[in-house]
């Protein structure tokens, strides 16, 4: 048996149950490890995968602080029992409050342990467990230390591998079938700022496109109030849906998001989290794109009317859909669960 562990936001969770069902076709039986708090508590149940949950604190400078420090402990507390009594094969960890415990306290004890990074940057706890994990598998190639190097291999983002036709995936979701789609996709909590600035700088564009804002559950009720003819706004949508549903798309920089953007050749203007928030994860993720001239970056609202009208045309989007083709090849789940059972 392996431990697949990670989650707290989408980012970290969708791609290790996909982690998980390739490990599982594979005739491998898998545990998920969730924490306790994350959204893994909802979905977790509902994937029929034996699963546990932790109590898990953020591992960042907060950790310093007594009551962050105390739920940090408490989940490498809860790791180590856990990883004592379920004696796993391996443990594969995707990030994220309980990905950190888990996979610490596994290496320690002597077991292959596995990490994937799904930004184009390593996190804080990702720094650290690389130096201990038997493999480091990447989303996307990033510059390492030779000694890291070695052992590190870029097997993609396990995105979910389902396309739709458009005029179908629009009537799914309420739109009309066969109005151009502009996609805004805050992530797993909607966006805040995405919330503030956006539904007025593009009302201008409704007599032309339907917009469908997912802005997350928290903000549901205020957004809606926002609504017009053609401007859908939604908590949550499935993303298999919207993106097949979109011509373009303005969203935040997490890597599932710009992963599956790929994936579906849907050109991004990206709007990542300021760097003093996360790190500069998401800046690095759009960069990553932007650089590669597969994606736009908004790096301050003054340049927004300029980088919409870049985004809007259409020999631009044509341009950026064929680089896009290949920077998120299929089968990443496969070769990540490959991995994880060669070091087996
Ligand atoms: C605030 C924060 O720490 N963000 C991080 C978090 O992003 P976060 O999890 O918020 O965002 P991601 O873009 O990585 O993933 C969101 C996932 O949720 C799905 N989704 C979202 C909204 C919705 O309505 N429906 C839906 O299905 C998306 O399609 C995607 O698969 O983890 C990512 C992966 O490590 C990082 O890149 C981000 O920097």
């Amino acid at each position: 048996m392996v431990i697949v562990t990670g989650g707290g936001t989408g980012g970290h969770l969708y791609p290790g149950l996909a982690a998980a069902s390739a490990l599982l076709e594979a005739g491998e039986p898998v545990t998920y490890v969730g924490a306790l708090g994350g959204i893994e508590e909802r979905v977790l149940p509902e994937s029929g995968l034996p699963h546990h949950l932790i109590p898990a604190g953020k591992l960042s400078r907060d950790a310093l602080r007594p009551k962050e420090g105390k739920k940090v402990l408490q989940g490498l507390w809860a790791a180590r029992q856990l990883v004592r009594d379920l004696r796993p094969k391996a443990v594969l960890s995707m990030g994220g409050y309980a990905g950190f415990p888990v996979a610490f306290v596994a290496a320690l004890q002597g077991i292959p342990m596995i990490i994937h990074e799904q930004n184009a940057k390593l996190g804080l706890a990702n720094r650290m467990l690389a130096q201990l994990a038997r493999r480091v598998t990447l989303a996307t190639p990033i510059e390492l230390a030779p000694g890291l190097a070695r052992k590190t291999q870029v097997v993609g983002y396990p995105v979910r591998e389902e396309k739709r036709p458009p005029a179908e995936a629009r009537a799914a979701l309420g739109l009309e079938p066969n109005r151009p789609t502009l996609l805004i996709l805050g992530g797993s909590q909607g966006s805040q700022e995405l919330n503030e600035q956006l539904p007025e700088r593009l009302y201008p564009l409704l007599g032309k496109w339907q917009i469908l804002h997912q802005c997350g559950v928290r903000w549901e009720e205020k957004l809606k109030a926002l609504e017009r003819p053609h401007y859908f706004v939604r908590g949550y949508v499935d993303s298999v849906l919207a993106w097949s549903a979109a011509d373009c798309a303005i969203t935040r920089g997490g890597a599932g998001t710009l992963s599956e953007a790929a994936y579906h050749q849907v050109p991004v203007l990206g709007v990542p989290l300021p760097r003093h928030l996360d790190g500069g994860a998401q800046w690095a993720n759009v960069g990553f794109y932007a650089e590669r001239g597969a994606a736009l970056r908004l790096e301050s609202w003054a340049q927004f009317e300029a980088e919409l009208n870049t985004l809007l045309d259409p020999s631009t989007r044509a341009q950026i859909r064929d680089r896009l083709g290949g920077l998120s090849p299929a089968g990443a789940a496969r070769r990540l669960a490959q991995i994880v059972l060669e070091a087996v």
